[in-house]
């Protein structure tokens, strides 16, 4: 379960910042009858990166999508830089770069084409047309039409374009989806140097490895909510640790332990039986129902194959959260 002190962060996920590059207030956002923010507030601050994780449908993509001023609220109101994006469009557009879960291409152009047009009408011009290329190792790909490239290439030619200018603040919506671990390391290095280099980061993932690499702060979104937010060894410490292993053949499930008083929850896997007990986060206790439990097979003579003890990983929250709706 989800502790209290937990579920109370999602009220504290803002503080009151003046320094705040993006800030977001009460923020709720109706399509039709449906209302798929329901009231969500955060921050971020000057060079910090944040990730939005969440649900299918959470609304990460609205949230991002009124940050970049594509839509003004239903209610409650957002800030970038300190201006309203909608609004005030002309201050914050030339510092912003974004990316899109669906990048726009003309695809008939090649890939230097799409890279000088936008060069041609960016604000700033830090790197070379080739420069832009290299970063995103696409270098090779220059002649080649944007509707040839794979769709992790398209995706690295978006991130090209998003960062071209060298934004100070820069919303990435799911950066890496589609891409191959190497080229999704490349693009956690091409975030991280944008990050040291002062510029502020809002990300969406899906990939729970990618927010606790780069991210500094997250929140958890299910449907319109932020459930829970910290700093990811924050919201990991809160869950506490697991002992795992797979429940010996003819062995009656009735039969396993208490651990602490924890019951074991059992799932099958590949047909195989596998308990596990989600104990509590402090390690003394965990030591000693992991002593026990190893008496009492001694006992019963039986041996505990793939027996594991880990703490908590930020997929297990996350399960956590999409559940306990
Ligand atoms: N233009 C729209 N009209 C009506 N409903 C919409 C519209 N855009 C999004 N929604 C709905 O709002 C909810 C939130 O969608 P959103 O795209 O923000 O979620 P998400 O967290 O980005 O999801 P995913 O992880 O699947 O990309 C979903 O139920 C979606 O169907």
């Amino acid at each position: 379960m989800i502790s209290q002190t937990l579920l109370e962060r999602r009220e504290t996920v803002h503080r009151p910042d003046t320094a705040s590059v993006i800030e977001v207030r009460d923020l709720r956002q109706k399509y039709g009858d449906f209302e798929a923010v329901k009231g969500i507030s955060f921050e971020v601050r000057p060079g910090e990166l944040f990730a939005l994780l969440g649900t299918n449908g959470a609304g990460k993509t609205t949230t991002i999508e009124i940050l970049e001023g594509f839509r003004p609220p239903t209610e409650g109101s957002v800030r970038v830089l300190g201006h309203d994006p909608v609004t005030e469009r002309a201050k914050v557009r030339p510092h912003t770069g974004l990316m899109l879960q669906e990048g726009g291409f003309f695809t008939d152009l090649t890939v230097v084409e799409t890279v000088r047009f936008w060069r041609d009408v960016s604000p700033n011009k830090p790197y070379t047309v080739a420069e832009v290329l290299d970063r995103v190792e696409l270098a090779e790909k220059g002649d080649v039409q944007v509707r040839q490239l794979s769709g992790g290439q398209k995706r690295r030619l978006d991130l090209a374009l998003a960062t071209l200018a060298q934004p100070k603040v820069l919303f990435l919506d799911e950066p890496t989806t589609g891409m191959d671990p190497e080229a999704r390391r490349n693009t956690w290095t091409i975030i991280q140097d944008l990050v040291s280099s002062g510029t502020t980061v809002l990300l969406t993932t899906h990939y729970l490895e990618e927010a606790e690499r780069l991210a500094d702060r997250l929140a958890i979104m299910h449907e319109g909510r932020i459930q829970l937010a910290g700093t990811a060894a924050e919201v990991v410490s809160q869950q506490g640790n697991r002992i795992r292993f797979r429940v010996p053949d003819q062995l009656p499930v009735e039969r396993l332990p208490l651990l602490d008083g924890v019951a074991a929850a059992t799932e099958l896997r590949k047909g195989q039986l596998i308990a596990e007990y989600r104990l509590g986060a402090d390690p003394d206790g965990t030591q000693q129902s992991l002593a026990h439990l190893i008496s009492w097979a001694s006992q019963n003579r039986l041996v505990l194959d793939r027996l594991e003890v880990r703490s908590a990983s930020l997929e297990d929250v996350f399960l956590e959260v999409a559940h306990a709706a």
